[in-house]
């Protein structure tokens, strides 16, 4: 490893009473990309927290570049070098480019031409193709990251976090972050990113750490590391083995034509059937989630309103019980067997267990996801909606979102999965639509094709010649 930029020593954290970091061990060399990986509810992000200035370590040495390290606020960990790129970024949409960039220097208040010349000159360092006067809300996600990257960039870090920046991007976004993380590196930048993709973490990382309850259990070199052993210190355990049987289309439950939208380039002829998951894949600009938005929205009107349509963590249910919430669709409970059926739950769902009257905004972000997936598992609809079901969620929890999944179609309900993860695509659906450009260019049986085509028809439109096994297709490794 090269010479040491942070050390942390016996670090303990906590959360409202709960015991979070329990003696924590870490070093992260100079120019090194240290990839950090565990389950929800592990402690990552109270550590990022803590190393980022907005939890005071309460017991452990940190030291950065062999000095004494101990922010109180995130103010004084940028000023000691040290900036953190937060999932969904939380920038006000209206602010420029520019301003983000240099909104923590001593130029945020400057006049617009002298920001623009700073702006100019951190800019031309990185060759992004950025607009500096572009309002921040009019980037794609992929831009957003970019543009953080000028910030911290800006700032002078010498460590930036990455709060699973990677979660919100499509895969083609997500090499474009790669790229400007490698050249922070080539800066002499070092990077903690968070991630939950394994082969995406070991793809950017020089080591990877594993935390599991509040520690780091297993530190590898990226390039040694295999998934299996990655899962196996994350959870303690390995995963099942997933077999996905091909499931047999039942009833037509929703069939559109000429179906329009904004996004969309054609109108689409599409039939749901019963007892199957359709996948939908596309980059962003794609219309993949217009499509999917709009299948919900004919589904509503054709099923009576039949639709369970999950899109993420809302504010209501950020603010709801998590009692209320995992035991959403059950009805005639009194709250002694709700509160148990929810416990029931959670424990399936390996999520915390300490406090089910508290709201589900007191929980991890991942226990936060596999909350909303919970809140679907006992749906009366016809047609359930899932968009981006597993991101965020720990490689041992996304196995049971796909039972949930099996579960719903074996009870005979058609399901939509948005997903931008194409290997997920192929173990948890029978056919997938790809669009390209505003038009669906391929419907596919999953079982017929892997990654690499689906890949093709997203980024081309079109499927490039290739040799077909004899066993006529090749399917991806399991998930991880
Ligand atoms: N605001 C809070 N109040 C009470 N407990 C909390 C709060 N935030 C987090 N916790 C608890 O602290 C523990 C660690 O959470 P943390 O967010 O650090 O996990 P994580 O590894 O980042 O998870 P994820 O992968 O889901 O983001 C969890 O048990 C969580 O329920």
């Amino acid at each position: 490893m090269p010479h040491t930029l942070l050390e942390i020593r016996g670090l303990h954290q906590y959360r409202g009473f709960r015991h979070v970091l329990r003696g924590l061990d870490l070093t992260i060399g100079h120019a090194e990309i240290l990839g950090l990986v565990g389950r929800n509810g592990s402690g990552k992000s109270t550590l990022i927290k803590t190393v980022g200035g907005q939890l005071a370590p309460r017991e452990g040495t940190m030291l950065l570049d062999g000095a004494p390290y101990g922010p109180q606020s995130p103010a004084q960990a940028r000023e000691a070098g040290v900036s953190v790129i937060e999932q969904d970024f939380a920038v006000a949409p209206e602010v420029t480019v520019v301003e983000n960039m240099l909104r923590h220097t001593d130029l945020a208040q400057a006049p617009r031409q002298e920001q623009l010349m700073r702006g100019v000159q951190v800019l031309g360092r990185t060759g992004f193709d950025l607009d500096l006067e572009r309002p921040f809300g009019e980037l794609d996600p992929a831009g957003q990251a970019l543009a953080e990257v000028l910030r911290v960039q800006a700032e002078g870090a010498r460590l930036v976090i990455f709060d699973e920046v990677s979660a919100v991007l499509d895969d083609l976004e997500i090499s474009q972050l790669h790229a400007a993380a490698r050249l922070l590196r080539e800066s002499g930048c070092s990077i903690l990113h968070i991630a939950h993709r394994l082969e995406e973490v070991t793809a950017l990382s020089d080591r990877v750490a594993v935390v599991r309850d509040g520690v780091v259990v297993e530190v590898v070199d990226a390039d040694r590391a295999e998934a299996d052993d990655l899962v196996r210190a994350m959870l303690d355990r390995g995963l099942p083995e997933r077999h996905q049987a091909q499931r047999p289309a039942g009833r037509e439950v929703l069939t559109v034509r000429g179906l329009a939208a904004d996004g969309l380039a054609e109108p689409v002829d599409l039939t749901l059937h019963g007892g199957q998951v359709l996948g939908v894949v596309g980059l962003r600009t794609s219309g993949a989630r217009d499509l999917v938005l709009a299948l919900a929205r004919q589904a509503e009107a054709h099923t009576d309103g039949r639709v369970a349509h999950v899109a993420g963590r809302s504010d209501d249910q950020l603010e709801a019980r998590q009692s209320d919430v995992l035991t959403a669709g059950l009805e005639g409970l009194d709250e002694h067997e709700r509160l148990q059926a929810a416990f029931v739950r959670a424990i399936e769902f390996e999520m915390e267990t300490s406090n089910l009257h508290a709201p589900v905004k007191n929980l991890s972000g991942g226990d936060q996801q596999k909350a909303s997936i919970a809140s679907v598992a006992e749906t009366t609809a016809d047609v359930v909606v899932l968009e981006h079901p597993t991101r965020g969620v720990d490689v041992g929890a996304r196995t049971r979102a796909y039972d949930v999944v099996d579960e719903l179609v074996a009870r005979g309900k058609a399901v939509v999965v948005l997903t931008s993860d194409l290997s997920e695509v192929l173990s948890m659906c029978d056919r997938v639509a790809v669009l390209h450009q505003g038009r669906v260019v391929a419907v596919l049986d999953t079982a017929d094709v892997d990654e690499d085509v689906v890949m093709d028809y997203a980024l081309t439109g079109a499927s490039a010649p290739r040799r077909v096994s004899r066993e006529g297709g090749r399917r991806s490794a399991p998930r991880h």
